[in-house]
């Protein structure tokens, strides 16, 4: 699903944020990217999605070079992907199910499909009660269960998640996990940037580690 070949990216002027950043990624599979602050863990997640340009180096996702891709044909390859960004990026003046809608909405689904679809992400993630309300006005562990919601609404077949359970407590953070698993299981290769260790200390999945720019280890879950 994903092959990185010799990745960099330096911010201008100067801020190397990835550096030779070599990686296979199958499809299908569950993937943790961890390391400290600044590791650049956030800016890989945006070179996936062509949220950035890489400053070196090749980027094949499902088998295209999404890094020298422009107009219709990144918008197509960009609908299977799903993102939840670190800062939510939603709709601060629509409500949860409209925020979560909107993947759908845009793929043509209809009404009647995207309405149940919202229900049950919400029954999911415990927000239920939350449906009609302005995401302005959720807190950010609500905010961040919105975001995910949007990012796996349309099924895509990758599925990218930076810090999805930052701002939750234990119990929420399992119900976001287990619908991530979910996810996977079902198909979807699922990309998640995380600091918190107990959602990958003992995973059976693959773990990348990045310090400072670099791949520092990969574990195989068990060993981490
Ligand atoms: N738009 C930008 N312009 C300049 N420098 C940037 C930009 N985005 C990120 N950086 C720098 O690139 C490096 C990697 O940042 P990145 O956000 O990828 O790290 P991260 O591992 O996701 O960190 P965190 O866990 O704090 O979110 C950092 O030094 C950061 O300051």
């Amino acid at each position: 699903m994903i092959e990185m070949i010799k990745v960099s990216k330096i911010y201008p002027p100067d801020v190397t944020a990835l550096s030779d950043v070599s990686v296979t990624i199958g499809r299908g599979e569950m993937f943790f990217v961890i390391g400290m602050s600044g590791a650049g863990k956030t800016t890989l997640l945006k070179l996936l999605c062509s949220m950035e340009t890489p400053t070196n180096g090749l980027i094949e996702v499902a088998g295209k070079p999404i890094h020298k891709m422009k107009g219709s044909a990144l918008a197509r390859l960009r609908q299977k992907i799903g993102v939840a960004y670190q800062d939510f990026k939603l709709l601060d003046d629509r409500t949860t199910a409209e925020n979560i809608a909107i993947s759908m909405e845009v793929s043509y689904k209809k009404p009647d499909i995207i309405r149940k679809r919202v229900i049950d992400l919400l029954e999911q993630l415990n927000l239920s009660d939350k449906h009609d309300t302005i995401t302005g006005e959720l807190s950010r562990g609500e905010q961040q269960r919105v975001a995910l919601a949007r990012a796996v609404a349309n099924s895509p077949t990758l599925i990218l998640v930076d810090e999805p359970t930052g701002n939750l407590d234990a119990i929420t953070t399992e119900r976001v996990m287990k619908l991530l698993n979910k996810c996977n299981t079902s198909g979807a290769t699922v990309i998640i940037a995380t600091h918190d260790g107990s959602i990958y200390r003992n995973t059976p999945h693959r773990v990348m580690e990045l310090s400072r720019g670099r791949m520092h280890a990969m574990h195989g879950g068990e060993s981490v």
